[in-house]
């Protein structure tokens, strides 16, 4: 369906004069000359975008933002300010106009503009789409925290350029799978999604599944066999741990970002793959650069592209909204019945640290879930070290018996008991504690 648009203006030359352009580009125009006219037209029926004035004989297209973005919050509006007039440009995108245009409005410009807007309405529409279509467990709820909210916008602006890469950092559990499969959904859900996590699979394996491999490559090599690279060709290829990506692997990375092309194992042909890379990592890059660990130019190639994900306990406004949504869902998943919170688990929730970020917070809702039988839950595994004595012994607090030991002891207790938590799962572990795997198996005194 064409694109509506509702031209506000009332110098009627210009007014039909720029209706025929916006019309032989596609739109379907409606034109108003003044606020009373506009509003019937709005009584009629809802335009995608609305290209306003602000001088009109019945009052300022300005004050009339309000009023249009409570009644239609998703129509597009761009407002015509001006010549030059810089101080209401910024009024008018802080009142909600998507965009401004200064008059004399050159033609092109504004075809341009409503374009674009256009075309972001359209984006909206595909990712509300493909959203509802993606599971629960990775939807991700639209945050209040502010610190999140620009590190989603960061994502929305860069979400359809159509091959540079996305660096995603972010303590572990912060919710980078989340937020590399919500720019997937943000590019229309087109193609793929395939994660490779590059800390879980053998250095000398990472490279046959991410390039392939010709048969014969190796050993084991009975057939050819596609990378992912060439799986995800179309869609998003996720990149989880690329601080762990051996360094010879990391200049073949670097050439098929910059071109695109790559090898197979053991291969001579040349292939292509459009997959949009997206990396992730809690590793502070920065140092691994320093320390030699990790390319330079790979580095700055993934970077242009970066989004901070600030943890948990920097953005406290989304924890309860999140606490919420995560029961709603756990329930549903445990068979059990929606519960809410104790006024004594909103203050923990409140105070928690969350060091595992929303993993942990996800975490400590299942245990509670499955554990705590009441109407509302307690969560008393959230109480800090010492603070209003739990009557009966906390299973979740970390004791270290007979201190002082050296650190390294106390590690090794740290990681057996989160260990034990996590029922004995060690990649779980691991990961909880922000450790690769070999550092982990160090720390559990078992390397
Ligand atoms: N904004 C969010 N909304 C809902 N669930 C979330 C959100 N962020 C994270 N989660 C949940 O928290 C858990 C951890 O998220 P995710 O795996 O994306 O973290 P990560 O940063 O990739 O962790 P790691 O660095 O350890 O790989 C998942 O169960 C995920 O569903």
């Amino acid at each position: 369906m064409s694109t509506h648009l509702l031209l506000v203006d009332d110098d009627r030359t210009f007014a039909a004069l720029a209706a025929t352009v916006l019309r032989q580009e596609g739109f379907r125009v409606t034109t108003a000359h003044s606020l009373h006219d506009a509003r019937a037209s709005l009584g009629r029926e809802a335009p995608d975008v609305v290209v306003l004035d602000r001088r009109l004989p019945d009052g300022d297209g300005i004050d009339f933002l309000p009023e249009l973005r409570t009644q239609f919050p998703d129509t597009a509006v761009l407002l015509v300010t001006a010549h030059g007039d810089i101080a209401s440009a910024v009024e008018a995108i802080k009142a909600g106009a998507r965009d401004y245009l200064s008059k004399p409005v050159e033609l092109d410009d504004l075809v341009l503009r409503a374009r674009r807007a256009a075309a972001d309405l359209q984006l909206h529409e595909r990712l509300r789409q493909a959203e509802s279509q993606l599971e629960g467990r990775h939807r991700l709820l639209r945050p209040r925290a502010p610190a999140m909210a620009a590190a989603l916008q960061m994502l929305e602006r860069i979400a359809t350029a159509p091959r540079s890469p996305v660096l995603l950092l972010g303590e572990t559990g912060v919710g980078k799978e989340v937020i590399a499969r919500h720019l997937h959904a943000l590019r229309g859900g087109q193609g793929p999604f395939v994660h490779i996590n590059c800390a879980a699979l053998p250095a000398t394996m990472v490279e046959s599944e991410l390039f392939g491999h010709e048969r014969g490559a190796f050993t084991d090599a009975r057939s050819a066999r596609r990378g992912l690279v060439e799986v995800a060709n179309g869609g998003v290829l996720f990149l989880d741990e690329v601080g762990e990506l051996p360094a010879g692997l990391q200049a073949k990375l670097l050439t098929f970002l910059d071109q695109g092309a790559f090898r197979r194992l053991g291969g001579t042909a040349e292939l292509h793959s459009t997959a949009r890379v997206v990396a992730a990592t809690n590793r502070d890059l920065n140092r691994e650069v320093a320390e030699g660990r990790f390319r330079e130019d790979l580095y700055f190639r993934l970077s242009v592209f970066r989004v901070d994900i600030p943890p948990l306990r920097e953005r406290r406004e989304d924890v309860l909204p999140l606490a919420e949504s995560l029961v709603a869902e756990l329930s549903a998943e445990l068979g059990r019945r929606p519960v809410g919170f104790s006024p004594a688990a909103v203050k923990r929730l409140e105070r928690y640290p969350f060091p595992g970020n929303v993993r942990e917070l996800r975490n400590v809702l299942e245990r509670a879930l499955v554990l705590e039988a009441g109407p509302a839950l307690e969560l008393q595994a959230l109480e800090p070290r010492g603070d209003a004595a739990p009557t009966a012994p906390d299973p979740n607090a970390f004791v270290v018996p007979g201190s002082p030991r050296p650190l390294e002891e106390v590690e090794r207790l740290y990681v057996r008991h989160v260990l034990g938590l996590l029922e004995g799962k060690r990649m779980e572990a691991a990961r909880a504690l922000g450790l690769s795997y070999p550092t982990f198996l160090k720390r559990l005194g078992e390397d």
